[in-house]
């Protein structure tokens, strides 16, 4: 289940972003209206030139001049061929173009959305946002909104034509018509939820699917296997009765439209018949009127197909707009940045910072000097992590400022972050990449002796084993954790930042990967400026200074011996811990 779904956004931010994508390539999007029109008055030709034949013939016109009108007709459906073909190119290009920068920008949204939106959102939202709403959108817009261009203008002149060759046969048909801006409205209005019902409802089938697939191996080893299958059969239920719920709306929809646009070509013709017989109007205008309104028949058929599909794109569009709001400012590039660190000094002053408007940092301060081992110590959610992510640049304060060397860290380019401060975590992803490219992403123009000396700093010696050195292939060769976490420490090595922020990089490893993973972090962190956060005080009492965090504050800060003897929390801390380890027999593995 998603906890915490990603938003969706209001219709109102949909039509703003809407108009954004189409004012960006304004001219060509008024070229694609001017040529969907000239295409549609092209269309108004032939049927009013066979009005004329007929008039023509009753009029008792010679072959000649019928002739001449017969070619007239040809010509004009050549000519509306040709505009019309070209005024279809135009859109589609206009709409492929248009698809692409929403690519972009969707790709340049979802590499700004932070871990815990996505984490707290489950993987199937995010996917079927970036995979199956794209598509939809894309194809609408490639498709779709080119196709209802040219309809709602060949539908507007046709209308326009009806009325002026006879208003009392347009009103008629209009009037025959009425029953369609009514069933389109109460279609529309339902439309959009049970669009997103059913997207919502599809993400969760793949949510539940990709979590069982994921899981595999516990829910075969708990026996799960009857409640996983429960979970995925009523996720699928729910989608089909969403599923349901938009046919019915289709169904209802669709067969009003037809009966309406039989009924006004119908009317039109006995009303035109009535009328020719009363000798008011001429058997061609009613030949015309009939052709204009049979003809009209088209476009809303076209109209009211795309509508469908322009309706669940929008909803899916508002899925991939709702993402907007979940990414975060993007960070400036590195030429586009104006403050440069000036030395390795970090200095925090009264920092706040908010996970979903309540604050859990209430004004921090602290300076780490360069080359200093500070340790964070305090009971779970202090906001040990918080702060850490905060010093590392990966989140920016809700009031107050983190710097290094007098620059703010959340406004450095990533690349130039990098250089200065590194956070080191469990998390140590490997792309399906070769070796080579996992390590350059932190160092792009480091050599191949570089990369090779990282690991060797390590202790990587499983490198000797690869079947292909550098070029092995990690998405077919799988390292194994701590393998991984030597190509994320030898990343931090080649980055080669001042600072590292250690959070829980070792804790909750077994012994012998963690005492691996502590010598390759001790060839790591050595000449460097390190802020720990601490979970066994054994290494916060070897650091130079301890920060004592509670309730979101530093309480206590200064060094081991001076807290143990002067400090409350911190020698009530230290009684704890110093009673558990010699319970446990004092292996604690520092
Ligand atoms: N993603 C999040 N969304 C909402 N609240 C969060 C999130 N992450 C942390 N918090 C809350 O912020 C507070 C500080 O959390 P933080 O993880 O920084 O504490 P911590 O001292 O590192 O704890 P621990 O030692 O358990 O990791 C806690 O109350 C926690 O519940």
């Amino acid at each position: 289940m998603s906890a915490q779904p990603l938003p969706v956004a209001e219709p109102g931010e949909v039509r703003r972003a809407a108009w954004r994508l189409i004012r960006s390539d304004r001219a060509a999007f008024i070229a694609v209206l001017l040529a969907n029109c000239a295409a549609a008055g092209a269309g108004l030709v032939g049927p009013w030139l066979l009005g004329q034949i007929v008039n023509e013939v009753q009029a008792g016109a010679g072959v000649a001049t019928i002739d001449r009108l017969g070619l007239l007709v040809v010509l004009a459906a050549a000519a509306q061929l040709l505009i019309g073909h070209q005024a279809r190119r135009l859109g589609y290009r206009f709409g492929e173009r248009t698809a692409a920068r929403l690519r972009e920008q969707l790709a340049d949204r979802l590499m700004r959305i932070p871990a815990r939106a996505v984490e707290g959102a489950g993987t199937g939202d995010l996917t079927s946002r970036a995979t199956t709403d794209a598509g939809l959108v894309s194809f609408a817009l490639r498709d779709a909104a080119p196709e209802m261009v040219f309809a709602l203008a060949q539908a507007l002149i046709i209308i326009v034509a009806v009325v002026l060759l006879s208003p009392v046969l347009g009103a008629v048909g209009l009037v025959a018509l009425v029953a369609i801006p009514v069933v389109l409205r109460w279609y529309l209005r339902r439309a959009r939820s049970a669009y997103l019902a059913q997207a919502a409802a599809h993400a969760e089938v793949a949510d539940v699917l990709a979590g069982t697939a994921a899981g595999a191996r516990t829910v075969e080893a708990l026996g799960l296997q009857e409640r996983r299958a429960a979970d995925c059969s009523s996720a699928i239920a729910a989608a089909t009765a969403a599923q349901l719920r938009t046919l019915r709306l289709r169904s209802v929809f669709f067969s009003t439209i037809d009966a309406s646009t039989a009924l006004a070509v119908g009317a039109a013709f006995g009303v035109g018949g009535l009328l020719y017989l009363d000798h008011r109007l001429s058997l061609g205008t009613v030949v015309a009127v009939v052709l204009y309104l049979r003809q009209l028949t088209t476009p809303i058929d076209t109209i009211l197909i795309w509508v469908e599909t322009l309706q669940s794109s929008a909803a899916s569009f508002a899925r991939i707009e709702g993402l907007a709001s979940s990414a975060e400012p993007p960070r400036r590039s590195a030429e586009g940045v104006t403050a440069v660190p000036t030395d390795q000094d970090i200095v925090v002053t009264d920092v706040r910072y908010a996970y979903d408007g309540a604050d859990v940092l209430h004004g921090v301060d602290l300076d780490v000097r360069a080359g200093e081992r500070l340790a964070v110590v305090g009971t779970s959610g202090a906001g040990k992590t918080t702060l850490g992510r905060l010093i590392a640049g990966i989140d920016r304060p809700r009031s107050g400022r983190v710097t290094v060397g007098g620059a703010d860290v959340a406004d450095l380019a990533p690349e130039q972050l990098r250089q200065h401060i590194v956070l080191v975590t469990q998390e140590h992803h490997v792309f399906a990449d070769p070796l080579r490219d996992n390590l350059t992403i932190a160092a792009p123009h480091a050599t191949d002796a570089e990369l090779l000396e990282a690991l060797d700093v390590l202790g990587a010696d499983w490198f000797d084993d690869l079947p292909d050195g550098l070029d092995t292939d990690l998405g077919t060769h799988r390292l194994g954790g701590a393998q991984a976490q030597h190509v994320a420490l030898a990343r931090v090595l080649l980055a080669n930042p001042h600072t590292l922020v250690l959070d829980e990089a070792t804790a909750l490893l077994d012994p012998t990967t963690a005492r691996r993973t502590e010598l390759a972090l001790a060839a790591t962190i050595q000449g460097r400026t390190i802020i720990a956060v601490a979970h066994r005080l054994q290494t916060a009492r070897d650091a130079d200074r301890i920060a004592i965090m509670e309730g979101g504050r530093i309480t206590e800060l200064g060094h081991h011996d001076h807290l143990v003897t002067t400090a409350t929390s911190y020698a009530a801390l230290w009684e704890t811990w110093s009673a558990d380890t010699s319970h446990e027999g004092t292996d604690n593995h520092e």
